[in-house]
């Protein structure tokens, strides 16, 4: 039987570890609170993320990581981007040499601008042939109800991808393979950003053809920046790319949207950021993204409007009166 260890128990581990365990494998959360860990174990609820989701018996869960990994084939780690590295470094010398790394976290890491798949490699000190990550138009709270998705697992060896595939196919959650990291990574981490920009028009109580604008240009912006990093343009058509950008930009699910939404309503940055209880990634991950995209020579000018709202404090309508501003120009240049 396959068997997986899956790192953070918050609202799309927990939800992950369903599918894994729904599509047959043997799977054991891991959580850095012990009282948590020990109650998800006990009750196969997380009262703290997805309190209506029953877990299927077949998971398990620990907050010791060695426990975790005994025999893993697959890691999957999904935690907040930003503590990526620190948490990897304390697990890297339990991870066995079969264990497949795979990465459900959607970020880019500040300072270092690496993607998560980078982050891994450098820090687990594998090869590209032992990370997966898998990314697509997954809300948690409607994958915990069983409700039909599809997502992309990607990985430069594409035989990786396929066992993974198989390890989280299920009757409602469809993954497709793909070999492009590069973009799958870049998707998942701009949509966030994009995601807040969106929700910020929605806040302003602008209507839909401000958001399609966003949505679209948005998309032109990640296109770009692929295309700068050797992604292949034909994977931001996808589910990684439109596909994802399309569930957070439309869905008051999306805890990046969401955060956009009441920035874009009035509220300030610190009432924000209290009102939000969990993970929005584009809130660091906008400074990372404009900082690769400054690095790589690519302009991105919804990627800075949201930098100088969320960071830089400038109120939302000024900000898009600027993007409105900006010279005239070719759509495809
Ligand atoms: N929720 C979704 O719908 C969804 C879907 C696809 C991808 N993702 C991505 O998955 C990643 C995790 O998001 P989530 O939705 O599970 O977040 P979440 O906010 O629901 O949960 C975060 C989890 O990380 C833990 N955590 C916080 N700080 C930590 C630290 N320093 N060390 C270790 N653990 C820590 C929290 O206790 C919690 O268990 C993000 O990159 C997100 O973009 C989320
Ligand atoms: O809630 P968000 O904004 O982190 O989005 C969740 C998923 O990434 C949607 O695919």
């Amino acid at each position: 039987m396959t068997r997986c260890a899956v790192f953070g128990t918050g609202s799309w581990g927990t939800a992950f570890a369903m599918i894994l365990a729904d599509a047959g494998c043997e799977v054991v959360l891991w959580g850095r609170r012990p009282e948590l860990a020990e109650a998800i174990d006990r009750t196969k609820t997380n009262p703290d993320y997805l309190p209506d989701l029953r877990l299927p018996d077949s998971v398990r869960a620990t907050s010791d990581p060695a426990e975790a990994l005994a025999g893993a084939d697959f890691a999957v780690l999904v935690v907040p981007s930003q503590t990526l590295r620190a948490n990897l470094a304390a697990w890297a010398p339990l991870i066995e040499p079969q264990t497949v790394l795979v990465s459900l976290m959607k970020g880019i890491e500040l300072g270092t601008v690496k993607r998560m798949s980078e982050v891994i490699q450098e820090v687990a000190g594998v090869g590209p042939e032992r990370v997966a990550v898998v990314s697509g138009p997954n809300l948690a709270p409607e994958i915990a109800n069983r409700q039909p998705a599809a997502s992309v697992v990607a990985c430069v060896d594409e035989s990786v991808a396929q066992r993974f595939q198989k390890a989280c196919h299920t009757p409602y959650f469809r993954p497709y393979t793909n070999t492009d990291v590069v973009g799958c990574e870049l998707g998942g981490a701009v949509k966030n950003v994009i995601g807040l920009a969106v929700g910020m028009a929605d806040g302003m109580g602008l209507g839909d053809n401000t958001k399609a604008t966003l949505i679209t240009r948005g998309l032109a912006e990640t296109t770009r920046l692929g295309l700068a990093l050797g992604a292949d343009p034909h994977t931001f058509a996808g589910l990684a790319g439109m596909g994802d950008l399309v569930a957070t930009c439309s869905s008051p699910l999306s805890r990046n949207h969401t955060f956009g939404t009441n920035l874009g309503r009035g509220m300030t940055l610190d009432q924000t950021i209290a009102a939000t209880k969990q993970t929005a990634e584009g809130v660091k991950s906008c400074e990372s993204v404009l900082d690769l995209a400054r690095r790589t020579g690519v302009e991105m000018p919804i990627v800075q409007a949201v930098v100088d709202v969320v960071h830089g404090g400038r109120p939302t309508q000024e900000v898009l009166a600027g993007l409105m501003a900006r010279s005239a120009k070719a759509e495809r240049r």
